[in-house]
């Protein structure tokens, strides 16, 4: 599956825009807030029905507009065309349709168009609090299994009615609801812990084996989930944990504060992990990430590379290209601010690749020497 062309109308910059893509690699290239990452965020949300940075519908349409149209055509791999259009007006809900038929939920729409990105906003998977890392695994698992999204859904939905239940000791049959409460709890929690356990196991050393390629086999990372639940079996868990809850008057224990341990050499690489091995480790996570997905839907993610090469060294760089040109991945989106350096690379590596130029929210048409396989026409 593909991206063949994409429309934008006033998404974020963008006024209007209308690109072809080819179905390998394409590159943005432009200066600082000229919109390449606009692009992959419109991109984004033609698989995710949202912004990729957390934005509200509301804040990706263009300042002083009514709405936004993302529109693009993809190319399955039955050779069909594919359209996919999402629409937003401004004080009205977003609407999202598939060869002309609206979604009636967009849930429905997620793990379709499978997409797999790194930005530099992903080192908040290292920097920030475990609520950061249970987003992720949460999301990635969620394109991967519908069951896990609404088990997900019911899990936060009976946690939000324990706590407020404890703020209300003094409530009629109080402890025969917290008992319900508890059963729905500990059977909810118990699948999500599998499933996290699954795949994480999947996940780690299939990013450790790419984190040695990237650094060259000079560096070994590890990823691990930290879970209450590893040792403790979820309904003794909320029994052990009882008392605490009442005097805290919320959920202490649980899959909700689960976390990920991230190492390099064995120490903790939020704190010794220098910020250029900080980022291959989450390119290395991601890349882990693309094929597990890739797996699992039987076709390749579209992959978002926003300015990748910011932080890594020349040689890291020279390796991510060589990996992602491989034929294992399909379509990829590359944002750099160095035309040069990003041509160069691109050139050196033997990649086929079609360049677009960003200038204040206007992309330009690939011109046909900058259309290419390294070598001039
Ligand atoms: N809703 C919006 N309406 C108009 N402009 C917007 C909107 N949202 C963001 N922008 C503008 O988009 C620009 C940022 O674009 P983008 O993040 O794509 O930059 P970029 O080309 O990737 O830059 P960099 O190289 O610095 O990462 C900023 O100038 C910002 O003000």
């Amino acid at each position: 599956m593909h991206l063949n062309r994409l429309s934008l109308l006033n998404f974020k910059n963008i006024r209007e825009a209308q690109l072809d893509f080819s179905p390998r690699i394409n590159c943005f290239v432009g200066d600082n807030g000229t919109g390449k990452t606009n692009l992959l965020d419109a991109i984004h949300y033609l698989s995710m029905c949202k912004s990729a940075f957390g934005l509200s519908d509301s804040q990706c349409v263009r300042h002083g507009d009514e709405g936004f149209v993302v529109n693009g055509i993809y190319s399955t791999p039955t050779g069909r065309n594919e359209t996919i259009v999402c629409t937003y007006q401004r004080g009205n809900a977003k609407k999202l349709s598939r060869g002309g038929k609206e979604y009636e939920k967009l849930s429905d729409h997620i793990g379709l168009l499978p997409i797999v990105m790194i930005a530099p906003s992903d080192t908040a998977l290292i920097n920030e609090s475990g609520e950061e890392r249970r987003r992720y695994l949460n999301s990635l698992i969620s394109q991967l299994d519908r069951d896990y999204l609404s088990a997900l859904i019911r899990y936060n939905h009976i946690l939000a009615e324990r706590n407020k239940l404890l703020k209300n000791q003094g409530s009629a049959n109080f402890n025969e609801i917290l008992e319900v409460f508890d059963m729905q709890l500990a059977a909810l929690g118990t699948a999500l812990h599998k499933r996290r356990r699954e795949l994480i196991e999947e996940l780690a050393p299939l990013a450790a084996q790419a984190y040695l390629k990237l650094s060259e086999d000079r560096e070994q990372v590890e990823l691990t989930y930290r879970s209450e639940l590893n040792e403790t079996p979820m309904d003794e868990l909320l029994r052990l944990t009882r008392t605490k809850d009442l005097v805290n008057q919320f959920t202490t224990g649980g899959v909700h504060r689960d976390d990920i341990r991230m190492s390099i050499g064995g120490y903790p690489l939020r704190k010794y992990g220098s910020q250029g091995q900080q980022k291959s480790f989450l390119v290395a996570l991601k890349l882990a990430q693309y094929d597990i997905v890739a797996a699992h839907c039987g076709h390749r993610p579209i992959l978002l590379l926003d300015d990748i090469f910011d932080k890594l060294d020349m040689q890291r760089v020279e390796q991510l290209i060589g990996i992602v040109s491989d034929e294992r991945f399909g379509q990829i989106f590359i944002t750099d601010c160095n035309k040069v350096r990003l041509e160069g690379i691109l050139s050196g590596n033997r990649c086929d690749y079609t360049l677009f130029s960003v200038a204040d929210g206007t992309v330009a048409a690939p011109q046909p020497e900058l259309s290419s396989t390294g070598q001039e026409p």
